[in-house]
């Protein structure tokens, strides 16, 4: 099974917002044509200065991140953009990692800094790409992405 991507984890760390929201920004038009759905603050943020429509989730230290990752194993996520922080700290970094390995797990395109972001949104296949959805198998016993899976 593979999926186009149209819809899009926004995430960032406090000291990284502003460069998340300034490659949204940039990239305005290739985004307006897909779901955006974001942790908390990160949506608020967003949606604020860009204009865009965004899903907004709980905040990342009340849960987003798990919410966010959620939507990634229920099949619901094809792009995660995670600015997240290097230099600091997190009181939910259990949840963070959490969502980079169930990100990693799926099969999900990941950029977690601007250089990477823009490889991906400006790639000649961005809008055409076809991730492939990974078969677990055994381990995969209901439907992921509308889409029924064997027991
Ligand atoms: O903490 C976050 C991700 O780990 C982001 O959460 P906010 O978007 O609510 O700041």
């Amino acid at each position: 099974m593979t999926r186009p991507i149209s819809r899009v984890a926004l995430v960032a760390h406090d000291n990284r917002k502003t460069d998340l929201i300034d490659w949204v920004a940039r990239h305005r038009e290739a985004l307006s044509g897909c779901q955006l759905v974001t942790t908390g603050t990160t949506g608020r943020l967003v949606a604020d200065r860009t204009g865009l429509v965004v899903e907004r989730l709980q905040s990342g230290p009340l849960g987003g991140d798990q919410q966010v990752g959620a939507r990634i194993s229920e099949g619901q996520v094809d792009l995660l953009i995670f600015f997240w922080d290097p230099l600091e700290p997190m009181s939910h970094d259990p949840d963070i990692k959490a969502l980079l390995r169930i990100a990693t797990l799926w099969n999900i395109p990941i950029a977690c800094n601007e250089s990477s972001a823009d490889f991906i949104v400006n790639s000649p296949c961005f809008s055409g790409y076809e991730r492939r959805v990974p078969d677990f198998g055994a381990y995969q016993s209901r439907s992921v992405g509308g889409e029924s899976t064997p027991d």
